[in-house]
């Protein structure tokens, strides 16, 4: 899987990648027992240049861990990887030579955690770019267009003053975008980008990330556990269990093979018997004017929406995703049904 051409390479390429911690536990009073925990247990994946891929599973599941690896923060247990032609670890002993290759790495990669920020908390967001600009040695012309664009597009012009301790979580994270990208990355690791945003900000961080990926091609791997993000940005989701690569293909793929339900939540003008005759819908719950209706995760929400809205006075309707961790058990539960992409099925 792992080739030597870079040309036709894809842009990131793992094959067998594994982690291992090696941790004490406590066995008794006084004892204490070395134990191994396979974080990530010999996952493989390509990603083409270009492509904006979901990177999803529950809590504990190695997201981490396998970021970190492709960031060359953590070195492997074992296993490859390469990331633009570059890799991070070539291997233990050689410390010169590793240091090379993430040094090289980091100016190819953008990496945007949304629990932390990575700007200076107690200066203006612009003093913070400036320092991005020197420790990269990013040329003038490409800092200034760069950050022209992401001002407009991320409607910083107002907040460039301000010091990061003092935004909003949602402008902070507009902000930490914006400071990934100054050096022109290839590739971009976001980790839960959207995690604490409201509707407004959740969109603007979207809509953005659209356009980044359809402007320049930068190729994004996107961590989350708001399916909406994936559905909203990215054609194929990669599912990480237990270190392992559970799924790899289409997010209608993953709700197939899950067999699981999404929520139309319907609020009414005023309290009413609940909803009936909806092809393909039941309701589930109802409180005041607020009717709850469920509907196979893959079929599509517009006949639904469509058949509520022509009989009942709407207010307003959103549909709400199945969240990640049921996802991951009905996988399980439905023993590895076939997903939609052939090889990149579920591999259970
Ligand atoms: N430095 C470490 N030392 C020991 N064990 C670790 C270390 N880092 C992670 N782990 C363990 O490795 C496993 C995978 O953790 P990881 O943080 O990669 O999961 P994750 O999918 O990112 O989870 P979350 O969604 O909660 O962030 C967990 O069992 C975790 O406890």
């Amino acid at each position: 899987m792992v080739s030597e051409t870079a040309g036709a390479a894809p842009l990131i390429e793992v094959d067998g990648l594994e982690k291992v911690f090696s941790v004490r536990r406590k066995a008794g009073r006084l004892r204490r027992v070395r134990q191994e925990v396979r974080a990530v247990d010999g996952i493989s994946f390509g990603v083409p240049r270009g492509e904006m891929v979901g990177f999803i599973g529950p809590n504990g599941a190695g997201k981490s861990t396998t970021i970190k690896m492709l960031t060359g923060i953590l070195v492997p247990s074992g296993g490859r990887l390469r990331i633009a032609g570059i890799d991070p670890s070539p291997g233990a002993g050689l410390r010169a030579g590793r240091d090379r290759g993430r040094t090289r790495l980091a100016r190819r990669i953008g990496v945007v955690f949304g629990q932390r920020t990575t700007l200076w908390w107690d200066l203006p967001l612009k003093d913070s770019y400036e320092l991005v600009r020197r420790m990269y040695r990013v040329p003038d012309a490409v800092y200034r267009a760069n950050l022209a664009r992401c001002v407009e597009l991320l409607d910083l012009g107002p907040l460039l003053a301000v010091p990061v301790r003092q935004l909003s979580l949602g402008q902070r994270m507009r902000g930490d975008l914006a400071a990934a990208l100054l050096h022109d990355p290839e590739v971009l690791y976001l980790d839960e980008p959207t995690i604490g945003l409201d509707v407004v900000s959740k969109a603007k961080v979207r809509g953005f990330l659209r356009e980044v990926n359809a402007e320049r091609g930068t190729t994004v791997l996107l961590t989350t556990h708001d399916l909406t993000d994936i559905e909203q940005l990215c054609r194929r989701v990669m599912v990480i269990d237990h270190g392992r690569l559970v799924y790899d293909g289409g997010l209608d793929g993953l709700r197939a093979a899950g067999g699981g339900e999404r929520t139309l939540v319907v609020d009414l003008e005023r309290q009413l018997p609940p909803i009936e005759g909806v092809p393909g819908a039941r309701t589930v719950k109802v409180d005041g004017p607020r009717q709850w209706l469920a509907f196979p995760a893959s079929q599509s929400a517009a006949p639904v929406v469509a058949a509520v809205a022509a009989r009942y006075p709407l207010v307003d309707l959103s549909v709400r995703e199945p969240d990640i961790e049921t996802l991951i058990a009905e996988l399980y539960a439905s023993g590895g049904k076939q997903g939609e992409a052939g090889q990149r099925g579920p591999a259970l």
